[in-house]
């Protein structure tokens, strides 16, 4: 965990909520300069789904980004409801696994046992009160994947957030690499890209892929099954991705998940390293874990104008 509740006054709205984007730090600082010049800067950071629990190490984070420069720069990110949004028009988006579940070719049958697991797992996972060694073993993707059963085509439907296609532009432009790290399926949300014309030849995939027997039924996942809490370099092996890129010691993480936080576990060296975190659903119930675990927590926020925002300072030339 990157950040904890230091330098927060007891009682202050700021200890168990954080400060509401970088709020409150409008006043001239001694040694010149204003508090609030990151904001000018970064304008979004002003919005009112941003908390942020420590405001001043933020703010050296970002600008110590902005100081190592493009060269050092690379970004890890989670795919479903991290690139993707949580909900549109008041109902959930589809995970990369649902594109599938919901797809013509599974049976009625498969769809009945698929919600089943969905209630059954879900909650789990994103249960505040379970420890992460608690919710390993009881991940839901061993029996989902034997579930699908069927062969799917991925109709290329999905609900990116807004802002996505800026988002692979920018880090395009200026040949950021970008390392997508999914325990969602990655045949389909390498379309989802593929169809928004954004898989550029800076863009990694990890995640699974599925397999087939002869007769076109999906039988399994290939290679070792990457599920939300080994995001890590336990899956990594092999890889040699982080390895490549040990001159980028600046990162930004980009996550909705706890068990995103490790995903940047396998890189050889960071010298900063900023995790951002998408707080999309139980957000009163999960709020204070998060401001402990990631440095900026967008909730109910289903576009990426911060992040956008942030690459924008970080990628403009001083
Ligand atoms: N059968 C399943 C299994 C998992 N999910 C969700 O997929 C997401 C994982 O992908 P990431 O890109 O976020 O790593 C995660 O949100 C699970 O809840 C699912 O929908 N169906
Ligand atoms: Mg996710």
């Amino acid at each position: 965990m990157v950040s904890g509740a230091a330098g927060l006054r007891a009682g202050s709205a700021a200890s168990t909520g954080g400060h509401r984007g970088l709020e409150g730090l409008g006043a001239p600082r001694a040694g010149g300069g204003t508090e609030r010049g990151l904001c000018l800067q970064v304008p979004e950071l002003e919005k009112a789904t941003v908390r942020i629990r420590q405001p001043e190490r933020v703010r050296g984070i970002i600008r110590s980004l902005r100081e190592q420069g493009v060269t050092k720069l690379q970004v890890i990110s989670d795919f479903d409801m991290t690139l993707s949004r949580f909900g549109c028009n008041g109902r959930r988006c589809p995970t990369s696994h649902n594109i599938l579940d919901n797809s013509h070719v599974i049976s009625e049958d498969g769809k009945k046992k698929l919600k089943d697991l969905l209630h059954y797992y879900y909650p789990i996972e994103i249960d505040p009160n379970r420890t992460l060694e608690e919710k390993r073993p009881l991940m839901w993707w061993a029996g989902a994947g034997a579930e699908h059963g069927n062969t799917a085509l991925c109709n290329g439907h999905s609900c990116s957030r807004d802002g996505f296609k800026e988002f692979f532009d920018q880090l395009h432009k200026n040949n950021v690499p970008l390392f997508i790290f999914s325990a969602g399926v990655g045949d389909i949300l390498e379309e989802i890209i593929r169809q928004a014309n954004v898989f550029y030849s800076n863009v990694s995939v990890v995640s699974n892929y599925m397999d087939f027997n002869d007769d076109g039924v999906l039988t399994h996942f290939k290679g070792p099954l990457i599920h939300t809490y080994n995001k890590n370099n336990s899956v990594l092996q092999g890889t040699g991705y982080f390895q490549q890129l040990s001159t980028r010691t600046s990162i930004i993480l980009l996550g909705d998940s706890i068990g995103d936080l490790t995903m940047a576990d396998g890189v050889p060296s960071v010298e900063n390293i900023l995790k951002i975190g998408f707080l999309n659903d139980k957000v009163e119930e999960r709020r204070g874990k998060y401001l402990d675990s990631y440095d900026i927590v967008l909730e109910s926020d289903e576009t990426l104008d911060v992040v956008n925002g942030i690459l924008r300072y970080i990628l403009t030339e001083t």
